[in-house]
């Protein structure tokens, strides 16, 4: 297992986006997530199209927008990607630690600890 992993991770939009007609500005394929800001127009060309669209790669990109989408990742994923190794390694006696950084309302406690029935590492942990 490599020592430090690191993943990003979209949630649904939430009333209030729904409401606001917010348009989704994350794009996931792979291990790659593109963002892209609508102030700058499409087909603009040279270095204003690069700025436009920026792309990053991490060890998961996990689109959870959209539970009917092809691409849609579920917590049981997250799980069995971040968190069983990560246990593994500490009941091994390995110092372990699992993160979620972000701002707030973007899903690090859903993550982290899931809600019924998708609470797989809190309940695992407690075991
Ligand atoms: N992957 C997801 N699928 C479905 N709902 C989600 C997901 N991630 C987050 N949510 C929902 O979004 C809301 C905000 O999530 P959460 O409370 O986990 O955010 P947070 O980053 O821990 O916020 P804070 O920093 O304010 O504590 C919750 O209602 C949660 O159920």
């Amino acid at each position: 297992m490599a020592s430090v992993r690191v993943a990003v991770r979209v949630r649904p939009m939430n009333r209030r986006e729904k409401d606001l007609t917010a348009k989704g500005i994350i794009k996931m394929e792979g291990t790659k997530t593109s963002i892209t800001n609508l102030k700058i127009p499409d087909g603009v060309v040279g270095d204003s199209m690069r700025e436009r669209t920026k792309t990053f790669t991490y060890d998961f990109s996990y689109d959870s927008m959209d539970c009917k989408s092809s691409s849609f990742v579920s917590q049981e994923k997250v799980f069995r990607d971040l968190g069983c190794d990560v246990l593994k390694a500490a009941f091994e006696g390995y110092n372990a630690c699992v993160f979620a950084y972000g701002q707030t309302g973007s899903g690090k406690s859903y993550t982290m600890m899931g809600v019924p029935p998708y609470q797989r590492s809190a309940q695992i942990n407690l075991q």
